[in-house]
């Protein structure tokens, strides 16, 4: 990140230095070209769930490893400058998972497994939403048995350390998280079409775009608008991580 005299750091959001927001990491013109890749491929690449539908890329995640597929060249254009410009990966990143949510859906509170190097990072395309972040109830439980040793704080305020946030992804923004907040807390999605923005870290980032869009429209409740996101669009996202295990062949399990 030094073509802009900005250092990965300079990018650092909330309370935990694992936390990293990168507005405008993608063009317009990357994102549309991304959007276009996405949605042209056959309708048998999506797998429905309940509450989404996504795109698995780069091969099988195993327990033990992946069963690596190529990524294709419209995605290691962006995951290679994902690697480039945060130097946090040890080799290039292997596995993208596109996840794609409509106004009202979401992913529930959940850790990403095992078999990641533990770096996620998250480009959000088309639309908005409100990512929440709740401490790990093993964590949790620990705390209030008094076993976490002040030195684990590292310089950050207990309080804050262990309380639940929120981070507001933008479209066309790159967002990491790692360390503490990859190991110890959950982080979700809420399936509703508002989302509070109060516990949000990085609200500066906050450009209501549909209302850029209407331009001047002022019919509406500006305090209203600023306490919450209305989601009125579909997002997509596009979550980027390393499997350092590989198994070149499904017989040496
Ligand atoms: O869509 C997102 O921003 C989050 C996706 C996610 O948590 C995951 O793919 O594990
Ligand atoms: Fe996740």
């Amino acid at each position: 990140m030094e073509e802009d005299g900005r250092r990965l750091e300079d990018y650092a959001v909330g309370s935990l230095p694992a936390l990293v927001y990168i507005p405008d990491f993608i063009s317009e013109s990357e994102q549309s070209e991304l959007l276009h890749h996405i949605y042209e491929v056959s309708a048998t690449r999506w797998k429905s769930l309940k509450n989404r539908r996504l795109q698995n890329w780069g091969g099988v995640v195993h327990e033990k490893g992946l069963l690596p597929q190529a990524l294709p060249p419209w995605l290691t254009k962006i995951t290679q400058r994902i690697c480039e410009k945060t130097l946090l990966f040890p080799s290039a990143i292997n596995h993208v998972l596109i996840n794609e949510y409509l106004p009202d859906q979401g992913i529930m509170p959940h850790q990403d497994g095992p078999a990641y190097f533990p770096v996620a990072s998250i480009l959000s395309l088309q639309a908005p939403v409100v990512i929440d972040f709740t401490p790990h109830t093993r964590l949790i439980e620990s705390l209030s048995e008094g076993q976490i040793s002040m030195g684990q704080a590292s310089g950050v305020e207990n309080d804050l350390l262990y309380d639940n946030f929120s981070l507001l992804l933008m479209p066309r923004s790159l967002f990491i998280f790692k360390d503490q907040a990859y190991s110890d807390y959950l982080h979700g999605i809420k399936d509703s079409g508002v989302h509070s923005l109060q516990k949000v870290a990085n609200i500066s980032h906050y450009v209501n775009l549909d209302e850029r869009k209407e331009s001047h429209s002022s019919n509406g409740n500006d305090s209203e608008r600023k306490d919450c996101l209305i989601r009125t669009s579909t997002r997509v996202s596009l979550t980027c991580r390393l499997v350092p295990k590989i198994h070149k062949n499904l017989f040496k399990f």
